[in-house]
C-alpha cells in the first residue's frame, strides 16, 4: 500500500504536482473520433462546438494498419485545432498491445500541455493504473508537461469489475471510469451481440394466469455494474460515465441507455456518432421542470435544516443535498450554455 501522505507528491523528479481534487467541468459527452479519417477530422471545428469532450480513438475499431495514422492525426488535432472550452481526450491502445508505449511517448511529447485526459482501455486491477500512473510522470518531466494528464479506466472486464474499488482509488490521477459493455459482454461470456441496451430475452414473467397471456418486461443486463462504478467512483471523488450505445439507428434506445445510467450517477456517455452528442446534451443536462424545483426547496430551506412541506411532499436535509446536486449541476452548464442558463430560469449575470 502506498503511504497516503505521499499521495499528494510527484512520481518523477521534475513532473507536475497531482491535483487532489478532479476538476468537473461540463462532461456530458465524449464524442469519439477516429483522427485518420480525414472526413472525421474535417469535421472536428463544427463538432468541437457541440460537444463537452472531443477523444482521439487510438484503440479498438482504428484499424492495424491506421494506427499511426491515427495517433499522427490527433497530435495534428491537438496542435492545429483551436478547441475553445472543449477537453481533449484520448483513448490509448490497451497496456498489453504493441503501439500503447509509442502512444504514450508521442502524444505526452507532442501534446502533452493540450491533453487533459488519456483514456485506458481494459484496466483489469490498481497495478495498470500504478504502471501508466509513474510512466506518465516520468514523460511528464521530460517534456515539460505543465500540469497532470490524468487517467480515465475502461470497465470492461470481469476482473476489471471485480476491481474496480481498487481501480479508483489507486492514484490522484484517477479522473473517472467509463462502462464498456461490449467487451465486458465478451468477456462474461455474456450472450449478447449488443453494444449496451437491453436485450429481448433478459426479461421477468409474470405467473401463470389462466388462459391469459403472461406479461413480459425486459430487465437492464448492465443495472449491477454500472451502479458499483458509480458507487466506486463516488467514493472516491472521480466521475463515472456511460459508454457507447452500439446501434446508431436506435436514437430511442440509446436515450434511454443514457438515461438509465444519468439517473443513477452517471454524468455522461460516450458518443460515437455525431448525432449521438444531441441525444447525450438532452440527457445529462437535467430537466428544467427538476432544475425549477430544486431551486424552489433550496430557496424554502434556506439553512438546509429541518423538515418542511412543498406541494404535498416532505423535504429535510438530505432532500435539500438532492436539490443542491440537481442545481450546482444545472448552473455548471448553465455557464456554457445561454439557452439552458433561460430554460433554468437563470439570471443572465449566471450564464
Ligand atoms: C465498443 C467500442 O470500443 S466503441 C468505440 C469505438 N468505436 C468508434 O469509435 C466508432 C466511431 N464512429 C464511427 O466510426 C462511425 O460513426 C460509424 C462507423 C459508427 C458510422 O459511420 P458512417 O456509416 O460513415 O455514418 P454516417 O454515414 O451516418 O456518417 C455521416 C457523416 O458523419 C461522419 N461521422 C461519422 N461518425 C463520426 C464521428 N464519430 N465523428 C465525426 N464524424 C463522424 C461521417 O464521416 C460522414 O461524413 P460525410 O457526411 O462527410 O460523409
Ligand atoms: C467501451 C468499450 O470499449 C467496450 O464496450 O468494449
Ligand atoms: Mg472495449
Amino acid at each position: 500500500m502506498r503511504n497516503p501522505r505521499d499521495f499528494g507528491a510527484p512520481l518523477a523528479v521534475g513532473a507536475p504536482t497531482p491535483l487532489l481534487e478532479i476538476p468537473f467541468p461540463p462532461s456530458r459527452m465524449i464524442h469519439f473520433l477516429d483522427a485518420s479519417n480525414e472526413k472525421m477530422v474535417a469535421k472536428v471545428p463544427d463538432i468541437a462546438k457541440k460537444t463537452d469532450i472531443l477523444l482521439g480513438n487510438l484503440e479498438d475499431a482504428v484499424p492495424v494498419d491506421r494506427k499511426e495514422a491515427a495517433r499522427e492525426g490527433l497530435v495534428t488535432v491537438g496542435q492545429t485545432y483551436d478547441l475553445g472550452e472543449t477537453q481533449l481526450w484520448t483513448r490509448v491502445n490497451s497496456l498489453d498491445s504493441p503501439w500503447v508505449l509509442d502512444d504514450l511517448l508521442r502524444l505526452v511529447g507532442a501534446i502533452g500541455n493540450r491533453l487533459d485526459v488519456i483514456m485506458v482501455p481494459k484496466v483489469e486491477g490498481a497495478w495498470d493504473i500504478h504502471y501508466v500512473d509513474r510512466l506518465l510522470a516520468q514523460l511528464e518531466a521530460r517534456f515539460n508537461v505543465e500540469r497532470p494528464i490524468l487517467v480515465h479506466a475502461i470497465l470492461e472486464t470481469a476482473l476489471g469489475v471485480a476491481n474496480l474499488e481498487e481501480i479508483a482509488a489507486a492514484s490522484p490521477r484517477m479522473q473517472g471510469m467509463s462502462f464498456g459493455p461490449a467487451d465486458l459482454a465478451a468477456s462474461r461470456r455474456m450472450k449478447t451481440t449488443r453494444v449496451g441496451g437491453g436485450h429481448p430475452g433478459y426479461v421477468s414473467l409474470s405467473d401463470p394466469d389462466g388462459d391469459n397471456p403472461r406479461v413480459t418486461a425486459q430487465q437492464d443486463l448492465w443495472h449491477y455494474s454500472i451502479a458499483r462504478m458509480v458507487d466506486a467512483c463516488a467514493a472516491t471523488g472521480i466521475l463515472p460515465f456511460y459508454g457507447p450505445f452500439g446501434d446508431i439507428s436506435d436514437d430511442e434506445g440509446c436515450e434511454a441507455q443514457f438515461r438509465a445510467a444519468f439517473l443513477l450517477g452517471c454524468v455522461g456517455a460516450w458518443s460515437l456518432h455525431p448525432k449521438q452528442i444531441a441525444i447525450a446534451k438532452k440527457v445529462f443536462s437535467p430537466d428544467p421542470d427538476e432544475v425549477r424545483f430544486a431551486k424552489r426547496v433550496i430557496e424554502a430551506i434556506p439553512d438546509g435544516r429541518g423538515v418542511h412541506m412543498l406541494d404535498g411532499k416532505m423535504q429535510d436535509d438530505a432532500t435539500w443535498k438532492q436539490c443542491k446536486v440537481m442545481v450546482s449541476l444545472a448552473e455548471l452548464l448553465a455557464k456554457k450554455d445561454p439557452e439552458l442558463a433561460e430554460a433554468y430560469g437563470f439570471e443572465p449575470a449566471t450564464a
